[in-house]
Protein backbone atom coordinates (compact mmCIF):
# COMPACT_ATOMS: atom_id res chain seq x y z
CA UNK A 1 0.00 0.00 0.00
CA UNK A 2 1.44 3.49 -0.76
CA UNK A 3 2.79 5.52 1.97
CA UNK A 4 0.41 7.89 3.32
CA UNK A 5 -2.22 6.10 1.50
CA UNK A 6 -2.35 2.88 4.26
CA UNK A 7 -5.61 2.11 5.97
CA UNK A 8 -4.18 4.23 8.68
CA UNK A 9 -2.05 7.16 8.40
CA UNK A 10 -1.29 9.55 11.34
CA UNK A 11 -1.32 12.46 9.54
CA UNK A 12 -5.39 12.45 9.87
CA UNK A 13 -4.77 11.76 13.63
CA UNK A 14 -2.50 14.60 14.39
CA UNK A 15 -4.53 16.71 12.27
CA UNK A 16 -7.61 16.31 14.80
CA UNK A 17 -5.59 18.09 16.90
CA UNK A 18 -5.02 20.92 14.74
CA UNK A 19 -9.13 21.31 14.87
CA UNK A 20 -9.08 21.61 19.04
CA UNK A 21 -8.75 25.21 19.17
CA UNK A 22 -11.58 27.89 19.03
CA UNK A 23 -10.82 31.15 18.23
CA UNK A 24 -11.59 32.10 21.94
CA UNK A 25 -9.09 29.96 22.56
CA UNK A 26 -11.32 26.94 24.14
CA UNK A 27 -10.49 23.00 23.76
CA UNK A 28 -12.96 21.20 21.91
CA UNK A 29 -13.32 17.87 22.89
CA UNK A 30 -14.78 16.31 20.19
CA UNK A 31 -11.55 16.77 18.39
CA UNK A 32 -9.61 16.12 21.29
CA UNK A 33 -10.99 12.57 21.89
CA UNK A 34 -10.67 11.71 18.10
CA UNK A 35 -7.07 12.63 18.21
CA UNK A 36 -6.54 10.11 21.35
CA UNK A 37 -8.92 7.27 19.60
CA UNK A 38 -6.35 7.74 16.30
CA UNK A 39 -3.17 7.60 18.50
CA UNK A 40 -4.78 4.20 20.17
CA UNK A 41 -5.28 2.75 17.12
CA UNK A 42 -1.47 3.56 16.07
CA UNK A 43 -0.88 2.13 19.55
CA UNK A 44 -2.70 -1.54 18.74
CA UNK A 45 0.03 -1.81 15.59
CA UNK A 46 2.81 -1.82 18.12
CA UNK A 47 2.01 -5.02 19.57
CA UNK A 48 -0.09 -6.48 22.28
CA UNK A 49 3.25 -5.52 24.65
CA UNK A 50 1.20 -2.80 24.82
CA UNK A 51 -2.27 -3.45 25.57
CA UNK A 52 -1.75 -2.87 29.47
CA UNK A 53 -1.67 1.25 28.20
CA UNK A 54 -4.13 0.93 25.47
CA UNK A 55 -6.57 -0.79 27.93
CA UNK A 56 -6.01 2.47 30.25
CA UNK A 57 -6.45 5.13 27.41
CA UNK A 58 -9.49 3.17 25.66
CA UNK A 59 -11.32 3.30 29.20
CA UNK A 60 -10.27 7.07 30.10
CA UNK A 61 -11.81 7.65 25.94
CA UNK A 62 -14.68 5.73 26.73
CA UNK A 63 -15.63 7.43 30.12
CA UNK A 64 -15.09 10.80 28.04
CA UNK A 65 -17.09 10.28 25.38
CA UNK A 66 -19.70 9.07 27.59
CA UNK A 67 -19.88 12.57 29.24
CA UNK A 68 -20.12 13.76 25.50
CA UNK A 69 -23.24 11.78 24.73
CA UNK A 70 -24.92 11.87 28.07
CA UNK A 71 -27.57 13.93 29.49
CA UNK A 72 -25.16 17.19 30.09
CA UNK A 73 -23.43 16.75 26.89
CA UNK A 74 -23.47 20.30 25.92
CA UNK A 75 -21.38 21.09 29.25
CA UNK A 76 -18.98 18.64 27.47
CA UNK A 77 -18.31 20.61 24.18
CA UNK A 78 -15.06 21.57 25.39
CA UNK A 79 -12.52 21.94 28.44
CA UNK A 80 -13.30 25.05 29.52
CA UNK A 81 -17.54 24.26 30.00
CA UNK A 82 -16.06 20.73 31.53
CA UNK A 83 -14.35 22.33 33.85
CA UNK A 84 -16.64 25.23 34.64
CA UNK A 85 -19.76 22.67 34.75
CA UNK A 86 -18.13 20.01 36.96
CA UNK A 87 -16.60 22.12 39.55
CA UNK A 88 -20.07 24.30 40.12
CA UNK A 89 -21.82 20.93 40.61
CA UNK A 90 -19.40 19.68 42.78
CA UNK A 91 -18.39 16.74 40.55
CA UNK A 92 -15.11 16.62 40.87
CA UNK A 93 -12.80 14.52 43.98
CA UNK A 94 -10.72 17.12 45.16
CA UNK A 95 -8.86 15.67 47.59
CA UNK A 96 -9.59 11.78 47.53
CA UNK A 97 -11.47 9.91 45.19
CA UNK A 98 -15.27 9.10 47.16
CA UNK A 99 -16.35 5.89 45.12
CA UNK A 100 -18.54 8.25 42.45
CA UNK A 101 -17.70 7.50 39.03
CA UNK A 102 -14.52 9.50 37.35
CA UNK A 103 -15.23 12.57 36.58
CA UNK A 104 -14.03 14.31 33.58
CA UNK A 105 -11.97 16.50 34.85
CA UNK A 106 -9.82 13.65 36.43
CA UNK A 107 -9.54 11.62 33.72
CA UNK A 108 -8.55 14.50 31.05
CA UNK A 109 -6.04 15.08 33.72
CA UNK A 110 -4.56 11.74 32.73
CA UNK A 111 -4.49 12.00 28.85
CA UNK A 112 -3.20 15.67 29.41
CA UNK A 113 -0.30 14.41 31.21
CA UNK A 114 0.07 11.64 28.73
CA UNK A 115 -0.39 14.86 25.58
CA UNK A 116 2.96 16.38 27.54
CA UNK A 117 4.62 12.75 27.35
CA UNK A 118 3.30 12.63 23.42
CA UNK A 119 4.83 16.39 22.82
CA UNK A 120 7.94 14.93 24.22
CA UNK A 121 7.92 12.12 22.34
CA UNK A 122 7.31 13.31 18.71
CA UNK A 123 9.92 16.40 19.11
CA UNK A 124 12.31 13.52 20.15
CA UNK A 125 11.86 12.12 16.96
CA UNK A 126 12.11 14.98 14.80
CA UNK A 127 15.23 16.32 16.01
CA UNK A 128 16.37 12.48 16.63
CA UNK A 129 19.79 11.57 14.41
CA UNK A 130 19.19 9.00 12.04
CA UNK A 131 20.98 6.50 13.96
CA UNK A 132 18.66 7.34 17.19
CA UNK A 133 16.90 4.72 18.92
CA UNK A 134 12.87 5.13 19.25
CA UNK A 135 13.15 3.06 22.79
CA UNK A 136 15.67 5.55 24.18
CA UNK A 137 13.71 8.71 22.93
CA UNK A 138 10.14 7.22 24.00
CA UNK A 139 12.26 6.42 27.68
CA UNK A 140 13.18 9.63 27.91
CA UNK A 141 9.97 11.19 27.21
CA UNK A 142 8.63 9.63 29.29
CA UNK A 143 10.76 9.73 32.34
CA UNK A 144 10.32 13.42 31.96
CA UNK A 145 6.25 13.11 31.95
CA UNK A 146 4.09 10.68 32.94
CA UNK A 147 6.65 8.33 34.93
CA UNK A 148 6.42 10.92 37.33
CA UNK A 149 2.72 10.04 38.24
CA UNK A 150 2.96 6.42 37.85
CA UNK A 151 4.54 3.53 40.74
CA UNK A 152 7.22 1.85 40.05
CA UNK A 153 5.33 -1.30 38.89
CA UNK A 154 3.67 0.89 35.82
CA UNK A 155 7.34 2.55 35.12
CA UNK A 156 8.91 -0.73 35.27
CA UNK A 157 6.38 -2.37 32.41
CA UNK A 158 6.33 0.99 30.32
CA UNK A 159 10.01 1.06 30.26
CA UNK A 160 10.57 -2.90 29.15
CA UNK A 161 7.88 -2.33 26.79
CA UNK A 162 9.37 0.63 24.86
CA UNK A 163 12.51 -1.53 24.83
CA UNK A 164 10.56 -3.71 21.71
CA UNK A 165 10.17 -0.36 19.49
CA UNK A 166 11.92 -0.61 16.43
CA UNK A 167 14.51 2.00 15.33
CA UNK A 168 13.74 5.43 14.60
CA UNK A 169 13.65 5.58 10.98
CA UNK A 170 11.99 2.63 11.08
CA UNK A 171 9.21 3.94 13.37
CA UNK A 172 9.22 6.59 11.35
CA UNK A 173 8.07 4.06 8.34
CA UNK A 174 5.46 2.18 10.05
CA UNK A 175 3.78 6.47 11.14
CA UNK A 176 2.83 5.45 7.22
CA UNK A 177 2.66 9.35 6.07
CA UNK A 178 5.59 8.88 3.45
CA UNK A 179 9.07 8.89 3.57
CA UNK A 180 11.34 9.73 6.79
CA UNK A 181 11.91 13.18 4.98
CA UNK A 182 8.68 14.11 4.89
CA UNK A 183 7.46 12.10 8.44
CA UNK A 184 9.81 14.54 9.80
CA UNK A 185 8.46 17.83 8.10
CA UNK A 186 4.75 16.14 8.94
CA UNK A 187 5.75 16.04 12.71
CA UNK A 188 7.32 19.98 12.79
CA UNK A 189 3.66 21.20 11.10
CA UNK A 190 1.65 18.54 13.65
CA UNK A 191 3.63 19.25 16.97
CA UNK A 192 2.81 23.51 17.73
CA UNK A 193 -1.03 22.38 17.30
CA UNK A 194 -0.53 19.84 19.91
CA UNK A 195 2.03 22.13 21.93
CA UNK A 196 -0.87 24.39 21.97
CA UNK A 197 -3.44 22.11 22.95
CA UNK A 198 -1.22 21.07 26.03
CA UNK A 199 -0.46 24.41 27.05
CA UNK A 200 -4.34 25.85 26.99
CA UNK A 201 -5.04 22.83 28.97
CA UNK A 202 -2.12 23.02 31.55
CA UNK A 203 -3.28 26.51 32.17
CA UNK A 204 -6.53 26.37 32.53
CA UNK A 205 -6.54 23.42 34.95
CA UNK A 206 -3.90 25.57 36.58
CA UNK A 207 -6.19 27.89 37.23
CA UNK A 208 -8.39 25.97 39.15
CA UNK A 209 -5.88 23.73 40.90
CA UNK A 210 -6.83 20.76 39.47
CA UNK A 211 -3.47 19.45 38.21
CA UNK A 212 -3.27 17.02 41.21
CA UNK A 213 -6.48 15.67 41.38
CA UNK A 214 -6.82 12.15 42.96
C1 LIG B 1 3.42 10.20 15.37
C2 LIG B 1 3.81 9.07 16.28
C3 LIG B 1 2.73 8.81 17.31
C4 LIG B 1 3.12 7.80 18.32
C5 LIG B 1 2.01 7.67 19.32
C6 LIG B 1 1.97 6.35 19.97
C7 LIG B 1 0.58 6.05 20.44
C8 LIG B 1 0.31 6.65 21.81
C9 LIG B 1 -1.06 6.26 22.24
C10 LIG B 1 -1.48 6.46 23.47
C11 LIG B 1 -0.53 7.10 24.45
C12 LIG B 1 -0.57 6.45 25.76
C13 LIG B 1 -1.69 6.95 26.61
C14 LIG B 1 -1.43 6.53 28.02
C15 LIG B 1 -2.52 7.02 28.95
C16 LIG B 1 -2.10 6.69 30.36
C17 LIG B 1 -2.91 7.48 31.34
C18 LIG B 1 -2.39 7.16 32.72
O1 LIG B 1 -1.40 7.71 33.15
N1 LIG B 1 -3.05 6.20 33.37
C19 LIG B 1 -2.61 5.79 34.69
C20 LIG B 1 -3.26 6.68 35.75
O2 LIG B 1 -4.68 6.57 35.63
P1 LIG B 1 -5.53 6.30 36.98
O3 LIG B 1 -5.06 4.97 37.46
O4 LIG B 1 -5.20 7.43 37.92
O5 LIG B 1 -6.96 6.32 36.52
C21 LIG B 1 -3.02 4.34 34.91
O6 LIG B 1 -2.58 3.97 36.20
C22 LIG B 1 -2.48 3.40 33.85
C23 LIG B 1 -1.24 3.28 33.48
C24 LIG B 1 -0.80 2.26 32.45
C25 LIG B 1 -0.15 2.92 31.25
C26 LIG B 1 0.97 3.80 31.65
C27 LIG B 1 2.13 3.79 30.67
C28 LIG B 1 2.03 4.95 29.67
C29 LIG B 1 3.17 4.92 28.67
C30 LIG B 1 2.97 6.01 27.62
C31 LIG B 1 3.65 5.69 26.29
C32 LIG B 1 3.16 4.42 25.66
C33 LIG B 1 3.19 4.46 24.14
C34 LIG B 1 4.55 4.18 23.55
C35 LIG B 1 4.48 3.78 22.11
C36 LIG B 1 5.35 4.64 21.22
Amino acid sequence: MAAGQGAFSLREVLAAFQTCVTERREVLLGPYLSGWRGLIRFLHSLGSIFSFVSKDAVAKVQIMENYCRGEQREKYVSLQSMVEYELANGLVDLQKRSGRPDSGCRTVLRLHRALRWLQLFLEGLRTGREDSRTSVICTDSYNASLATYHPWVVRKAATVAFCTLPSRNAFLEIMNVGTTEEAVTMLGEALPYICDVYGITQELFARHKLLDLP
